[in-house]
């Protein structure tokens, strides 16, 4: 099967830092990636390569076969590269459903003066939608309003409208309080199974790596320095000595 994204020699140093070291590494369909590592060990740099905001110095990032190396972001979250933020991407002027609406319009290049934004959109798409994401009972709220944990179900819900393949987060339960990360994670990983997304997410928090995903990377310096199993990368001694601190 080819793999859903494939980076080869991902090379990226900033003056003397080198933050993406000669990666090669490859995602396939219906993986659930956790990446760790340190602060400052490259865990977004290596994501804004392959999403578009960076470029590397050498190499190249490929996204369901098309090489994505030179696209800018938008481009390729139109290919189907969701990302979701360490802080919430919100409308914060806009309500919950207005979020969602916004952008399942946006996926369908159909915003207009002309028009109002509920009848450019499938209701039935926006309702399943804040349904999958657990937001059905406050989608009249200002996004604003909504408490962190709500916030980033929110940023995932609007990341789902557009319909990706595959969705990028970064620290998806950053910020929230420790008794609400498993309930945030299993909305979450349920939403993204029942659309058929493979997942890939930043995580600090090792209970909760070791539970939702299928596959770990440990970052070190630039590069993959283990890669597999999550039993298997969590208990090799140089991943909890230097990566765990444990
Ligand atoms: N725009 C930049 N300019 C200069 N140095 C940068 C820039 N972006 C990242 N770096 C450096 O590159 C290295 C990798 O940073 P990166 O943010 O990718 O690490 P990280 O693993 O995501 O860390 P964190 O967990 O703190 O987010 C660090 O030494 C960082 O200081």
């Amino acid at each position: 099967m080819q793999p859903l994204v494939k980076t080869t020699d991902l090379y990226l140093a900033f003056g003397g830092v080198v933050a993406a070291d000669h990666i090669d590494f490859e995602l396939h369909q219906g993986e659930r990636l956790a990446v760790i590592g340190q602060n400052g060990a490259g865990k977004t740099t290596f994501i804004n390569i392959c999403t578009g905001y960076l470029k590397p110095q050498t190499g190249k990032v490929y996204f369901d076969g098309r090489d994505i190396t030179q696209m800018k972001p938008r481009q390729i979250v139109r290919l189907g590269l969701g990302r979701s933020f360490q802080l919430p991407q919100l409308f914060t002027e806009h309500t919950v459903r207005e979020c969602i609406e916004l952008a399942a319009a946006r996926r369908n290049a159909e915003l207009s003066w002309f028009r109002s934004l509920e009848s450019t959109v499938d209701r039935k798409d926006v309702d399943d939608t804040l349904e999958l994401v657990g937001l059905s009972d406050v989608s009249r709220e200002r996004s604003s309003d909504l408490p962190e944990g709500k916030r980033k179900l929110l940023d995932v819900g609007m990341a789902l409208a557009l319909r990706p393949k595959l969705l990028i987060m970064d620290e998806p339960t950053s910020g929230v309080a420790s008794e609400e990360k498993h309930p945030l994670m299993k909305t979450v990983m349920h939403a993204l199974e029942e659309r058929k997304v493979t997942s890939w997410f930043v995580e600090h928090d090792v209970d909760i790596v070791a539970e939702y995903a299928s596959r770990v990377a440990a970052w070190i310096d630039g590069r993959i320095a283990a890669d597999g199993p999550p039993d298997e990368v969590l208990e090799n001694p140089q991943i909890k000595s230097d990566v765990l601190g444990v």
